[in-house]
């Protein structure tokens, strides 16, 4: 299986070296960390393990370079998907299947208007991934990923792309519902990631210490579960506990939105807040702290520079 990796930060570069690293055929899409790539390799550390190298990485700066593939795993921003209606077509045959490896939701809608000839599966990434610096990536924790069928992938072709990434090293699991689970993911999401900018640079350690940031945290994630509820969406009934128990294991992680509002680059505010919020209030279902936290993220990430300023 020929697997190409779009958006190779610091997650299309970690699980990308990672299935490389076992013996998959992968070819990455390079931009900024081109250079570092190809001289130096993919440098990837795991929390307790030794640095890996992987070296040589077939890297392009351009998608008409590496050719068509089997499986295409896309994991650029979602506020930089409109670049993919340049980017992939080079990768496609009549096959080739597209993996939203993104945050929040409506990335496998988009895929399917732009492209509806192709099989689109979505996967949901728990690991804790930051680039930190050019061709370098750090798990700070977790890592698996989930993969759930949004459209005409066949059960069979999930299952031996889970086991690719199995023996990668990666645990992964084929979910029977993709919409339940990318609702249970944003309950981590929405909260951490939003409050961690919100909240003027918090990291998920220092939410948890806040008795007010903490609750606040709690009451989004309710929030998340009436709405996956509302759509009898399976959501454990411990959800929330188990995902705070889950937070207290990364340490000082900064989600990935807060690295980018850091960086002055632009949020995911419309994927992880704003689509949510809109179907939560299509459904009918209150989300008081979901909508209070969408117009503060979207005021803000007017600031950071990334979004033209209100006049
Ligand atoms: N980091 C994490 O732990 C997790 C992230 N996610 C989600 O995964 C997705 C990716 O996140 P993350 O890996 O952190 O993001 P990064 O910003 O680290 O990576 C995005 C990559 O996309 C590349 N890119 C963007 N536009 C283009 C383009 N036009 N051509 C070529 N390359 C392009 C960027 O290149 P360049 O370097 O040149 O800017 C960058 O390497 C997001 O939706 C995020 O919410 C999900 C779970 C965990
Ligand atoms: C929850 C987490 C850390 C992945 O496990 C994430 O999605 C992020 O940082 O954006």
């Amino acid at each position: 299986m020929k697997i190409g990796v779009v958006g190779a930060g610091a997650v299309g570069a970690y699980y990308g070296s990672l299935l490389a690293r076992a013996g998959s055929e992968v070819t990455f899409l390079l931009r900024s960390d081109w250079e570092a790539v190809i001289r130096r390799g993919y440098w990837i550390q795991e929390q307790g393990k030794e640095t890996f190298q992987l070296y040589p990485v077939r890297g392009f700066r351009r998608t008409e370079e590496m050719g068509p593939c089997d499986l295409v795993l896309i994991a650029l921003k979602a506020t930089a998907r409109e670049a993919l209606r340049e980017l992939l077509p080079p990768l496609l045959q009549p096959q080739t299947v597209l993996v939203a490896l993104q945050n929040g939701l409506g990335n496998e809608e988009w895929l399917s208007d732009v492209f509806p000839n192709h099989p689109i599966i979505g996967g949901i990434v728990f690991g804790c991934l930051t680039r930190t610096a050019p061709g370098r990536v750090e798990n700070a924790g977790f890592g698996k990923i989930e993969l759930g069928a949004y459209r005409g992938a066949r059960e069979a072709f999930l299952r031996e792309v889970a086991l690719q990434f199995e023996r990668a090293g990666v645990p992964c699991s084929v979910v029977e519902s993709l919409e339940a689970a990318r609702w249970r993911k944003l309950a981590w999401n929405i909260p951490f990631n939003g409050i961690s900018v919100a909240g003027g640079g918090c990291d998920v350690e220092e939410i948890l210490r806040d008795a007010e940031l903490s609750r606040l945290a709690t009451g989004l994630m309710e929030e998340v579960a009436a709405v996956a509820r509302s759509r009898e969406l399976p959501f454990p009934e411990d959800w929330t506990k188990r995902m705070m128990a889950d937070t207290m294991r990364m340490g000082r992680y900064r989600p990935s939105t807060l690295v980018d509002f850091l960086a002055g680059r632009s949020i995911e505010v419309e994927a992880i807040w704003g689509e949510p919020l809109r179907r939560a209030q299509k459904l009918g279902v209150p989300t008081p702290r979901l909508q209070a936290l969408y117009a503060l993220l979207r005021a803000l990430d007017r600031r950071s520079g990334a979004v033209p300023k209100l006049h």
